[in-house]
């Protein structure tokens, strides 16, 4: 099966510490991948480094066969980032900031949709900033899939929505997913993981402490459910019992 993202050798310290060391795995066209760990254990370092926003110490990215840094501009033609606080001018609609970014693109999806699709029909002529802090998480998805993407990364996914947006979210992109798109997501909510994820890695102490199936997780545990599963892999649970 074609490779969407292959990562080979991936390390990244700051100030001489270890975050990620020697992390190798790929995402083949068409799945949904998450990316799972503590709070700091180097999830939002390590898509930096593959988005080539930060830079990694060593190691080796391709995205749809593109090396992030010195194909950037060709790459991100086909790329769409989720960020968590985008750079955006301080009195600007959310109409005129879909227009802003429908522009840098040859074939964007029609952003009315998209705002329909994630909840936000209603919000076209509000201020970004003065949007609650789901709407905004909602937009930047939505800022995300405008240049119609063959491939999105999407940090922290649904945190801070309402179970009613999670939902929906969840709807919107397993069908962008049926249409061939790419995902890369990380995410703390196991329900989440189980809807979307074809395969996940667990991140631990710089590495994966698994990598596969959300099925293959909870197999390779003593636990039945995925939280558990989780949390056994994380090494989480044992302090819980003490
Ligand atoms: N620019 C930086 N300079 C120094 N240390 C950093 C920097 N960015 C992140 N770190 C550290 O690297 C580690 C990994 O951070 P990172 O944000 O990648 O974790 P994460 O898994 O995304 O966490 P969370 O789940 O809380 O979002 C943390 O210990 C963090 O303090």
């Amino acid at each position: 099966m074609e490779k969407t993202i292959q990562i080979s050798g991936l390390s990244k310290s700051y100030d001489g510490k270890k975050v990620i060391e020697n992390l190798s795995f790929s995402v083949a066209a068409g799945e949904v991948y998450g990316l799972l760990g503590a709070n700091g254990v180097g999830k939002s370092t390590t898509i930096e480094c593959i988005l080539g926003t930060k830079k990694a110490d060593s190691g080796t990215v391709r995205i749809l066969g593109l090396d992030p840094w010195t194909e950037r501009k060709q790459l991100f033609k086909q790329v769409g980032v989720q960020f968590q606080e985008a750079n955006y001018p301080d009195k600007i609609k959310v109409k005129e900031l879909c227009e802003e970014t429908t522009c840098l693109y040859r074939y964007p999806l029609a952003y009315k949709e998209l705002l329909h699709k994630f909840g936000l029909a209603d919000k076209e002529n509000a201020f970004v900033n003065e949007l609650s802090g789901g709407q905004k998480q909602r937009l930047f998805i939505v800022l995300s899939l405008i240049p119609n993407p063959r491939v999105v990364f999407l940090d922290e996914l649904t945190t801070g929505l309402d179970t009613k947006a999670r939902r929906g979210v969840w709807k919107s992109l397993q069908e962008l997913k049926k249409h061939g798109l790419t995902i890369f997501l990380s995410s703390h909510f196991m329900d989440e993981v189980e809807i979307l994820c074809d395969r996940i890695g667990i991140l631990k102490d710089g590495g994966f402490a698994f990598e596969g199936t959300v099925e293959e997780a909870v197999t390779l545990s003593p636990y039945e459910k995925l939280e558990d599963a989780y949390l056994w892999f994380t090494g989480e649970e044992e302090e819980d019992n003490e």
